[in-house]
């Protein structure tokens, strides 16, 4: 159905008032929405919005509502996009989901387990396990061997889960009993993404999160909240993903979950509480108690694939079941009215309010029910399966927008800004008003709508390019075209598949809301894709900026380029990597001619140089790791400047005046340089206004202070003059980048250099040893929390000052010392520094 006619006759069945199965979404507004993420970024939800209620259990009826339906309803323009009975019954047992965690806390072991207890794989392989096969979502043998994870992997599963509200019908005995439980009506559908832990791989989770409706936060019962678990947080509050928390490694001696409840509460600011308690810990770890189902659950049978459940708590453990759930309702009644109600009504929340509380408040990304097990002992997974189809948002209930790019939305931006010019009459305040006016639509995952997807992910396959994509509206076809909305150009999908790990199963369509692969499509990472009767494009993810270089000479490479050359391999890798991994750079150093790769890290830098071996046969020789400097200013400073040359023939003519300025990163993109052309009148004729932006980006490459690249400037253009014969494209990029060089000492620049926030976890006896080597460094050590025979630290300390820390770490502590690092931000380098550097550069340039 074209959507022409799918808004006649959404609008003729709503006017008739009768139920066809297809409902507006002015009529499914009108329903009870869920509290959902946008209105985390505005004041607390009203009174209201709290009491509606859920037709509890969700996971076991559509959703109440659709997040589109609610930003129609907010907006009061009711989109022309319409959910069918059938997408919604779809949709209710769908979940997106990732895990994500610090390093080492157990996503692949755990989701290894996910996959055999769905059925997906036939037996369990661990990470570093004796059998040297590997778990399934470490495919690449670089994994395999190190034993971590470099590159996020997706899979697709399937669950049979038992609502909160029902019992688990466990019949006959034990050898009759399956994984699957015996009370499933449907099941679940799963997309999960298991991401690596190491921050150097980073990328890998924003963009995963960037597209997923929920996440399973995984955290060590011993090592509770580490440094990485606090970036993952911030990445899943980025993007308003809202999370389950898993506290693994129950087995672990020193495991003690209730520390690690409090973590969550303190250091990440978020309201938890446990929805299990655990029988027994450590080697005695051997079941759980749900408090909310007010069950005793234990893991029977080969692998852990019974699951035996009893009615009410062990006597020994009554009393603080009783009391861990009383905390429970305590902590769901300071983010949920109606709990709060109930909680000043002295009474007992029924099963079915407490279910529906936990999901509304995790829904709202104001709570993380707490879940525990062992992975590896095979404790605990298929209840947090039922978790996540409880109480994780189905992909109706995530709201999500793209920006109206057609003629009219365009149109309408325009007049706004003219209005905004004429009323306040200044050209900043139209500027703004501009932004402000982008036009947002909401997308609803209708399969019936017009096709709307995200590429979030490139891999070179086997087959050619693969491209991850989350489709959020309409349904992807094999052998149909789409339009790339960054380029305009139109592709045919000449293969669909959903992907297992490293394996595929072709598929001929995929509706709203689904993560799959397309191979053969050329495009870049973050890329809309659209069935081309839209104009609309959705925004990207976040990329950090890498933090590290080194020089890469490929051996033996002679500069020829014939068939199977190094240089040509060498190239290829480059572009490759490059293509997939946004925060993997490579630049040619002008003076010493180098190639120069940079990223998130020394571990990131060394994967791609042995990808670069194994993948492309080009053996390189590395320079020294050298810190990703930067320079910035600190103040506006206006110019005013002519570029003018006349030697003979035709001369260079151009004038630019302007100012340029601070500039803080953009919270959604991360970017910090921008070029703003507010030239009107023609004082500069517009064809000269991209070799200006050229210009401005030349003048970015190299700071004048000590070379290194320029970033945290807004380069402003306001006027100029141009020439009618001497001014050329060359004369304005020439007069920007002077004109930027003429101005930056003006405007107090300094030099950057990126600070770590390092976390340090060793035995006790070496406390001492460990604060003074970070000491000798000039850290700050920010927090130190001591066990009761271990001790974390976490300290500030540049990444100039930690080369080297591994092997001394490693020697003070007798082997025994773990620490990890990750990017905290550029900030100012000592002025004695600054003064040495610029001092070392200007040496360096007075050689030449
Ligand atoms: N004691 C114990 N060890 C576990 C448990 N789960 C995982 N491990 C071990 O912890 C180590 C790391 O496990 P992984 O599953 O690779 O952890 P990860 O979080 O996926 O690692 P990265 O993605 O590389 O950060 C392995 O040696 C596992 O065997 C658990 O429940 N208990």
């Amino acid at each position: 159905m074209s959507s022409s006619r799918l808004v006649a006759s959404v609008t003729a069945s709503a006017k008739a008032g009768r139920s066809s199965g297809i409902r507006t979404l002015s009529t499914l507004a009108a329903r009870p929405a869920p509290p959902h993420r946008r209105i985390l970024t505005r004041p607390p939800p009203s009174r209201l919005l709290q009491q509606r209620s859920y037709a509890v259990p969700a996971m076991s009826t559509p959703p109440a509502a659709n997040a589109a339906a609610q930003t129609a309803h907010n907006s009061g323009v009711p989109p022309p996009i319409a959910l069918t009975e059938a997408d919604l019954t779809r949709l209710a047992r769908q979940r997106n989901i990732g895990i994500a965690a610090h390093v080492d806390s157990g996503k692949t072991t755990l989701t290894e387990r996910v996959l055999f207890y769905t059925g997906r794989i036939k037996d369990i392989h661990e990470v570093r396990g004796r059998d040297a096969v590997g778990a399934k979502m470490d495919h690449m043998e670089l994994e395999r061997e190190k034993g971590i994870t470099i590159q996020s992997a997706a899979t697709y599963c399937q669950w049979k889960a038992t609502p909160p509200t029902e019992t688990r019908a466990v019949s006959g005995d034990a050898a009759e009993m399956d994984t699957k439980g015996a009370a499933p009506k449907e099941d679940f559908h799963f997309n999960i993404i298991d991401t690596p832990g190491h921050v150097d791989f980073t990328i890998e989770v924003e963009r995963a999160l960037r597209v997923l409706d929920g996440a399973v936060l995984v955290l060590c019962a011993t090592s509770g909240v580490q440094s990485q678990s606090m970036t993952v947080d911030r990445q899943m509050r980025r993007y308003n993903v809202p999370r389950i928390s898993f506290i693994n490694k129950m087995d672990r001696a020193g495991a003690n979950p209730w520390r690690v409840v409090d973590q969550i509460r303190s250091k990440l600011k978020m309201n938890a509480a446990a929805v299990q308690i655990p029988i027994g810990a450590e080697e005695d770890f051997k079941g759980i108690v749900d408090l909310v189902r007010w069950k005793t659950v234990w893991n029977e049978g080969e692998k852990g694939i019974v699951i035996r459940e009893e009615d009410g708590v062990p006597d020994d453990l009554l009393d603080f079941a009783k009391a861990k759930r009383q905390e429970l309702v305590e902590q769901l009644s300071e983010v949920d009215e109606t709990m709060a109600d109930i909680f000043l009504e002295e009474r007992e929340p029924t099963l079915e309010e407490l279910a529906t509380s936990i999901r509304r408040a995790t829904l709202t990304c104001r709570f993380s029910p707490v879940y525990m097990g062992s992975a590896i002992k095979n404790k605990g997974v298929q209840t947090l399966l039922d978790g996540v189809c409880a109480y994780l948002p189905n992909p109706s209930e995530v709201p999500v927008t793209a920006i109206d790019n057609s003629a009219k939305a365009q149109k309408d931006k325009a007049e706004a800004v003219a209005a905004a010019a004429e009323g306040e009459g200044d050209v900043e305040s139209a500027v703004a008003a501009a932004k402000k006016t982008q036009t947002i639509m909401p997308l609803a995952p209708a399969s019936a709508a017009p096709f709307v997807g995200l590429a979030f992910k490139l891999e070179e396959g086997r087959y050619g390019q693969l491209t991850y994509v989350r489709v959020y509206q309409g349904t992807l076809k094999k052998g149909t075209t789409i339009y790339n909305a960054r380029t305009g150009k139109k592709v045919k999908v000449p293969r669909l598949v959903r992907m297992h790990s490293n394996d595929m199963e072709d598929v001929d369509e995929l509706g709203a809301g689904e993560i799959c692969a397309m191979f053969g499509v050329e495009c870049s990472s973050g890329d809309t894709f659209t069935d081309g009767t839209t104009s609309l494009s959705m925004t990207s993810m976040f990329v950090p900026e890498p933090v590290i270089s080194l020089a890469l000479t490929p051996e033996g490479a002679d500069g020829k380029s014939g068939a199977g050359g190094v240089s040509q391999n060498f190239s290829r890798a480059l572009n490759r990597f490059q293509k997939e991994d946004p925060t993997f750079r490579v630049h040619v150093d002008s003076e010493s001619s180098e190639t120069i790769i940079s990223g998130m890290g020394e571990l990131h830098l060394e994967i791609y140089v042995e990808r670069m071996r194994r993948e492309y046969n080009v053996a390189c020789t590395t320079g020294k790791p050298r810190v990703a400097f930067r320079e910035t200013i600190g103040a506006r400073a206006d110019f005013n400047y002519t570029h003018k040359k006349q030697s003979g023939g035709a001369g260079q003519f151009g004038r630019v005046m302007g100012y340029i300025e601070p500039m803080d990163p953009d919270e959604e993109t991360g970017k910090d340089v921008a070029f703003e052309n507010r030239v009107m009148g023609g004082s500069i004729p517009t064809g000269y206004f991209a070799a200006c932006e050229k210009g401005f980006q030349d003048a970015l490459e190299k700071g004048l202070l000590t070379g290194h690249p320029v970033t945290g400037v807004r380069f402003v253009l306001e006027d100029g003059a141009a020439h009618s014969v001497d001014s050329s494209e060359l004369a304005f990029r020439l007069a920007v980048a002077g004109a930027f060089r003429d101005v930056y000492n003006k405007a107090r620049p300094v030099v950057l250099e990126p600070r770590m926030a390092v976390e340090v976890i060793s035995p006790i006896e070496f406390q001492g040893a460990v604060v003074g080597g970070l000491n000798q460094r000039k850290g700050t050590i920010e927090d130190t929390e001591v066990r009761e025979d271990e001790f974390t630290l976490q300290a500030e300390v540049s990444l100039n000052d930690m080369f080297g820390y591994s092997s001394q770490l490693r020697g003070m502590t007798q082997g025994k010392g773990e620490f990890s690092m990750e990017y905290r931000n550029h900030a100012p380098v000592m002025p004695n520094v600054q003064k040495d550097m610029e001092a070392e550069y200007r040496k360096k340039l007075d050689k030449k």
